[in-house]
């Protein structure tokens, strides 16, 4: 069963408290960050952080750990240090495949994932996602707005392109991929109207900065009551019509055919393994 990952919170790996606090946070998926949330003076002592919280026990959420790039002078020790020892290892600023290969020939045995937030990251999706290492992909949506020198809008115009481009390579590669952070942290109806449009478009979750956006992030990104209960329906209608040998079947005036099944599973199965976390 998928691992859903609703809900991927960033952790600055300068930060002991958080990192302890997100033990019993309500996150499908934590992203410990080496990269931008941690200043060029603290990272080796951020490293030797991250190692110890890695001990602990972060129940069924899943422990990514974002290094810095492998031009920077960090990038190559932070993967020889979690090469093992996380879910998987982040890495930033990936713009074509060779990218991930350089990261792969230091971490052989930790899926990787991929920040999508360059210009070139863009219009190389497909290769990146193509990447037999790659797990899943993040949507790095401030680095793309200061590349791109597009302003932030709540409509996110500016950002589609690249959203969709990615978005597909994902999908055609069946990789994992969550949309970008919403900056404003304590703008509750701003949040929810960007993970409605994510959710809308397909992405599987959203990246979070603060605890306080988690609610909204695992509610909207998990199928809601009267998804699960058309699935269930359209199921058992569809069923119910192939044993009288017709391939379509109407359910609340719309058609129900093959593919709808596929999705009605899919739904059920993801709300399963939501329930399956929780405990
Ligand atoms: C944004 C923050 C700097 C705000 O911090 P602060 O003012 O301390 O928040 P609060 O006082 O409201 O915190 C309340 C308690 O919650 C804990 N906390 C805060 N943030 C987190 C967190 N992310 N994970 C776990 N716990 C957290 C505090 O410790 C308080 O606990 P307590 O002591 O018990 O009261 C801060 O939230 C923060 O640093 N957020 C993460 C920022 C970050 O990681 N940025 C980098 C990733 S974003 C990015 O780079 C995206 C991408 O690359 C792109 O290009 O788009
Ligand atoms: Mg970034």
């Amino acid at each position: 069963m998928t691992r859903p990952y609703r809900s991927v919170l960033y952790i600055p790996a300068a930060n002991p408290r958080a990192m302890e606090k997100a033990q019993t946070l309500a996150a499908d998926a934590i992203i410990f960050d080496l990269e931008d949330a941690v200043a060029p003076s603290g990272k080796l002592a951020a490293r030797e952080l991250l190692a110890k919280a890695l001990l602990a026990d972060y129940g069924g959420r899943a422990r990514i750990v974002r290094i810095n790039g492998l031009d920077t002078e960090w990038g190559e020790g932070d993967a020889r240090a979690f090469a093992a020892g996380a879910d998987a290892v982040l890495v930033p600023k990936v713009s074509c495949g060779a990218d991930l290969d350089r990261v792969a020939a230091l971490v052989p045995d930790t899926p990787l994932w991929a920040m999508m937030e360059t210009a070139a990251g863009m219009l190389n999706a497909a290769e990146i996602a193509a990447h037999p290492r790659l797990q899943g992909m993040v949507m790095g949506t401030n680095d793309l707005a200061k590349e791109l020198n597009s302003r932030f809008r709540a409509d996110r115009l500016p950002m589609m392109p690249g959203l969709g481009l990615c978005l597909l390579a994902a999908r055609a590669h069946g990789r994992v991929i969550v949309d970008g952070v919403f900056n404003a942290f304590k703008d509750e109806d701003g949040l929810r109207a960007e993970c409605e449009q994510g959710r809308d478009m397909g992405f599987d979750g959203k990246t979070l900065i603060h605890p306080a956006q988690l609610a909204i992030a695992n509610e909207v990104f998990a199928p809601s009551a009267s998804e699960v209960e058309l699935a269930r329906r359209q199921i058992e209608a569809f069923d119910e019509a192939s044993g009288q040998g017709r391939g379509v079947a109407v359910v609340d005036g719309k058609i129900v055919e093959n593919l709808h099944v596929e999705t009605a599973r899919a739904t059920l199965a993801k709300a399963a393994a939501i329930a399956e976390l929780a405990g």
